[in-house]
C-alpha cells in the first residue's frame, strides 16, 4: 500500500464504506504515512439535531476507519469496545478529516485511536477503540447466512 492510495470497501454494501448502500456514509479512504484518512461530509440522511450530525453516525465514521486502519497492519480484526469523545458539534455538508491509525498491539488487542478535524482545523471529536484479531471463519456464519436469504 502506498502513502495516498485509496483503499477498497470493506464490502460493496458495507454501512461505512460500501458504494452501494445508499443509506451508507460512503467514506473514501486513503493510506497516510502515520494510517488511514478520509475526509467526509455528513449528510442530510445522517442527522440528529437540526443542522448536526447523528452521534451515530460520527462513531460509524470511526468506527468504520478503524476498519482500514486494519490494513496497514495486515490483521482481521472486530471492534470490541469504541470510546468517541465529541469536542464540537459535527454539522451537516461541512467536510470534516478524520484520520486513524494503531497505536498499539498486545497479543490479540489492537489499540486504535483516531481524531477528526473540521475545515477551520478545529478538533471535532476523537475516538479510541479494541478491536480483537478474528480468523477468517469468524466471518462465516454471517456470509452463509447472507447467501442463503431469499427476501
Ligand atoms: C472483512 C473486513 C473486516 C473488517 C470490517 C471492519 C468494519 C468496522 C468494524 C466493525 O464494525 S466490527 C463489527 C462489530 N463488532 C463485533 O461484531 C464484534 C463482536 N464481538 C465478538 O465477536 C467477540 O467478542 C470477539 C471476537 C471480539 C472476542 O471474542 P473472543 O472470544 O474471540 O475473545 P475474548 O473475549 O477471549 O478476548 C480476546 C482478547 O481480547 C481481550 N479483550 C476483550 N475485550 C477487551 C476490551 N474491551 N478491552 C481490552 N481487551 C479486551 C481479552 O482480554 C483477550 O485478550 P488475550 O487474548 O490477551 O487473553
Amino acid at each position: 500500500m502506498e502513502i495516498g492510495q485509496r483503499l477498497p470497501p470493506h464490502s460493496p454494501d458495507c454501512a461505512g464504506c460500501g458504494p452501494g448502500n445508499p443509506a451508507g456514509l460512503g467514506l473514501e479512504v486513503v493510506r497516510t504515512a502515520a494510517g488511514v484518512e478520509a475526509v467526509h461530509r455528513f449528510s442530510d440522511a445522517q442527522v440528529g439535531a437540526p443542522g448536526i450530525a447523528h452521534g451515530g453516525a460520527v462513531a460509524l465514521a470511526f468506527d468504520d476507519l478503524f476498519g482500514f486502519a486494519l490494513y496497514t497492519v495486515g490483521s482481521l480484526a472486530v471492534t470490541r469496545s469504541l470510546t468517541i469523545e465529541y469536542h464540537a458539534p459535527f454539522w451537516l455538508h461541512r467536510p470534516y478529516t478524520f484520520s486513524a491509525h494503531v497505536a498499539q498491539r498486545e497479543g490479540r488487542r489492537l489499540l486504535l485511536r483516531a481524531d477528526a478535524w473540521d475545515d477551520a482545523g478545529q478538533k471535532a471529536g476523537s475516538a479510541a477503540a479494541t478491536f480483537v484479531v478474528v480468523s477468517l471463519g469468524h466471518f462465516a456464519a454471517g456470509a452463509e447466512q447472507v447467501m442463503g436469504r431469499d427476501d
